[in-house]
């Protein structure tokens, strides 16, 4: 058993592979005293997180433990004040907002090329995991709280990734100890928690001293205009930073690796947005398909969300089994994307997959990609994820503005890095990439696409049938 925790513990990925091939799509861990499931079959995954999300709450230790963190914000919650959580949360994350929400993802994009002008022809090796996690954070700043606390929000977003990191440390412990016991991971925690209160109470007061006034159209403001209770405001404000922040950062510095290294599908993505100008938010499949459809492949192969759970509060059945009430189920996303079945070649970065011409596309006819229990990186069912719409447009904006007039490169003596599940997936000891300056026009002279033509006749013909945002 202890072996067991230990490979759980340094390679959670690897260990999940492996109790997926050896004992199949339902599995149940050798855990005392409760009965924890792997749950790896579409069916279970949709009864497990979908049709009996009634049945299946998030009364999990991991999400207990995530509750030390944000309190019982939306995405800890586990009981029915779950659903005035989520109305009260929803306006900030409304369709109509996400021009909005554009305008200010380009301004933090328009910081970082700035910053690369400078760099000469050969441009340089930079660790773009670093660089996603600062755009990300000008992003979240700029969206969540206005700017008027941007000096805040980079107190208040180290704090909250830091109290985040520890939670998954002290759950990885091989015999965790109760959240009294001075630990130094127990006391660092407590630490953090305690910065986040005090950061959050900082914010709050500022912003009822300006007044809660119609000028605030951020997450703050309308959190506060909806009447929740300043405790309620701090945990979604801390629950926005665990959930918006690192989460974009690691989908986009994975992006970047897929496209350095697959140079057709990148010079695509480049032609595709030279080709258009500045497109409004609900226009981004349509105006850049090929440039979404590199966001959702890369979400399945690296789907920052790896696990989820569920624990059953009724006995249920999941595929020809009975399980008692109680029952643990473990979700993992990065199982069910790379599960050969339902995505030949899994390991192959193919953005074709999501073209919604191609056949079986999650994007085709009717369908869209919230509709397949095979395909998670948002969840799925009443738990889907609030910023699901905001976080695709961040990162096909950011991905746009990025690589617009710059490439990136495999670095000499490149090796892919190790990944590292954690809160999210990250690339242990970051990601370095070359970065260059890339003239107008020169990607679409000399590069053939993904397909094989060139990459400006792809992006001028793109596929048109396009329904999901
Ligand atoms: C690529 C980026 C993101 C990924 C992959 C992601 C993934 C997920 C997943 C898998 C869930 C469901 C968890 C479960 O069912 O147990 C979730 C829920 C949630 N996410 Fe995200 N997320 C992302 C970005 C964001 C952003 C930008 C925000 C907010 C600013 C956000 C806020 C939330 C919240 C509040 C929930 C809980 C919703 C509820 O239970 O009602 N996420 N996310």
């Amino acid at each position: 058993m202890a072996r067991g925790f230990a490979a759980i513990r340094d390679n959670p990925l690897g260990f999940l592979e492996d109790t997926r091939r050896r004992y199949g799509a339902l599995v149940a861990f050798p855990v005392p005293r409760t009965t924890a499931l792997l749950v790896s079959d579409p069916a279970d995954v949709r009864r497990v997180l979908q049709s009996g999300a009634r049945t299946w709450t998030k009364a999990t230790v991991q999400y207990a433990a995530l509750a030390r963190v944000t309190g019982p914000g939306l995405l800890a919650v586990a009981d029915d004040r779950w659903l005035p959580r989520r109305r009260a949360a929803q306006p900030a994350f409304h369709h109509a907002r996400l021009d909005a929400v554009s305008e200010s993802i380009r301004s933090a994009a328009g910081r970082v090329v700035g910053e690369w002008r400078s760099l000469s022809a050969d441009g340089a090796v930079l660790d773009v995991d670093a660089l996603a996690m600062r755009v990300t954070l000008d992003v979240i700043g700029r969206t969540l709280f206005d700017e008027d606390l941007a000096e805040v929000t980079d107190a208040l977003v180290h704090a909250t990734d830091e109290a985040a990191e520890l939670v998954v440390a002290q759950g990885r412990q091989v015999v965790p100890l109760p959240s009294w016991v001075p630990t130094p991971v127990n006391r660092r925690l407590r630490r953090a928690v305690r910065d986040l209160d005090r950061i959050c109470r900082e914010v709050i007061a500022r912003r009822r001293l300006r007044g809660v006034g119609a000028s605030h159209h951020d997450l703050l403001g309308l959190l506060l205009a909806a009447g929740l209770p300043d405790d309620a405001v701090r945990d979604e404000l801390v629950t926005m930073v665990v959930a918006g922040h690192e989460t974009v950062a690691s989908a986009l510095t994975w992006t970047l690796m897929l496209l350095a290294e697959q140079p057709g599908h990148q010079d695509r993505l480049r032609a595709e947005v030279r080709a258009t100008g500045d497109v409004p938010a609900l226009q981004l499949r349509r105006e850049l398909p090929w440039t979404r459809a590199v966001v959702d492949e890369s979400l399945r192969l690296f789907p920052p969300g790896w696990v989820v759970s569920r624990r059953a509060m009724a006995p249920d059945v999941l595929g020809d089994r009975a399980v008692p009430a109680g029952t643990i189920a473990i979700v993992s996303p990065w199982l069910l994307h790379r599960d050969p079945a339902a995505w030949p070649d899994p390991e192959t970065f193919d953005p074709g997959r999501f073209d919604p011409g191609h056949p079986g596309s999650p994007v085709s006819g009717t369908a869209t990609t919230t509709a397949r229990a095979d395909y998670l990186p948002f969840g799925l069912g009443p738990r889907l994820c609030i910023g699901r719409g905001f976080s695709l447009v961040e990162l096909t904006v950011l991905l746009a503005e990025l690589l617009r007039d710059h490439a990136v490169s495999l670095p000499q003596g490149w090796r892919r890095p190790e990944v590292d599940a954690f809160v999210t997936l990250r690339p242990r000891g970051g990601l370095r990439l070359r970065v260059t300056p890339c003239a107008p026009g020169a990607a679409d002279r000399s590069q053939a696409g993904a397909t094989g033509r060139p990459a400006a006749a792809q992006a001028a013909n793109p596929p048109t049938t396009s329904v999901a945002r």
